[in-house]
């Protein structure tokens, strides 16, 4: 691992569910500034390991530390307001409303620490963050269609939405699961673009990717989960070339 800050740190965690070892004594470093992905078979625990990073999942044993606090018994909203959001693989939108609302109302939660719309700020901080709402959905090529209901979109449309309501506040830590599940070709190569840029703004960032393509285009350093443990580390091209990696995925593709 280089000297560089260590932004968030997962030590030593193991999780079970009922008779299945989920994750067993995992150990990742992500330093700052750099986007480290998380690759590995269908099960191998990814996702369960991003849930414990945000405090949707209690880990057994070990300790997640970001940016220098311990996040045993914060709650997901806690960890969210420390810096870190995180874009599902299932998007988490309010279909009901317009994209620009969607994507103002993680502004206010930032800012408020819950998730209320019209809460008290004044009116002049609200155009400021619809200034920023607008900012984000062109990010993610999505300005035109602000006053859409959220639930008009396609799946990976969806996804960019969700991004965009990430990046609105300016979190320290991005996590995101599979970011490009369900796109097309040209939506993947849009997101890999935009998240060059984001990468170019100093965010950190987790990424669970299936797609090499995208990880090979924009991950730093990547660490191998496979049956709960982490089999590999390090960067993209000693781990495409490791052995046991090889191995993992064959014995997928022969399961
Ligand atoms: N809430 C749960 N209860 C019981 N088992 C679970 C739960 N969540 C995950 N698992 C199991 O834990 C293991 C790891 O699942 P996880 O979703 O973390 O893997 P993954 O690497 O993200 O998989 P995929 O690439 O298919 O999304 C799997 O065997 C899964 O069935």
């Amino acid at each position: 691992m280089s000297s560089k800050n260590i932004v968030l740190h997962v030590a030593d965690v193991s999780k079970r569910f009922g008779g299945l070892k989920a994750l067993t004594d995992v150990d990742l470093s992500v330093a700052e500034g750099t986007v480290h992905a998380i690759i590995g078979p269908n099960g191998a625990g990814k996702s369960t390991l991003l849930n414990v990073c945000i405090g949707r999942i209690r880990p057994d044993q070990g300790h997640v530390v970001f940016a220098g606090t311990t996040l045993d018994q914060q709650r997901p909203h806690e960890i969210n307001q420390l810096g870190v959001s995180r874009v599902f693989q299932t998007p988490e939108i309010f279909p009901d409303l317009s994209l620009l609302d969607n994507v103002m109302i993680p502004a206010f939660a930032k800012r408020d620490g819950a998730y209320r719309f019209h809460a008290l700020q004044s009116v002049e901080s609200e155009s400021e963050i619809r200034e920023a709402a607008e900012f984000h959905l062109g990010d993610v090529g999505l300005l035109e269609r602000r006053h859409q209901l959220a639930g008009s979109l396609s799946r990976g449309d969806k996804r960019r939405l969700e991004l965009a309501m990430c990046l609105i506040q300016k979190p320290k830590l991005l996590l995101l699961d599979e970011p490009t599940a369900g796109m097309s070709r040209h939506d993947t190569n849009m997101t890999i673009e935009l998240l060059k840029r984001i990468k170019a703004r100093g965010m950190t960032k987790v990424i669970i990717e299936h797609d090499m393509h995208v990880v090979f285009s924009l991950a730093d350093r990547v660490s191998v989960l496979a049956q709960g443990r982490i089999i590999a580390d390090g960067l993209p091209d000693e781990v495409r070339g490791n052995p046991k990696v090889k191995e993992a995925y064959l014995g997928e593709a022969h399961a």
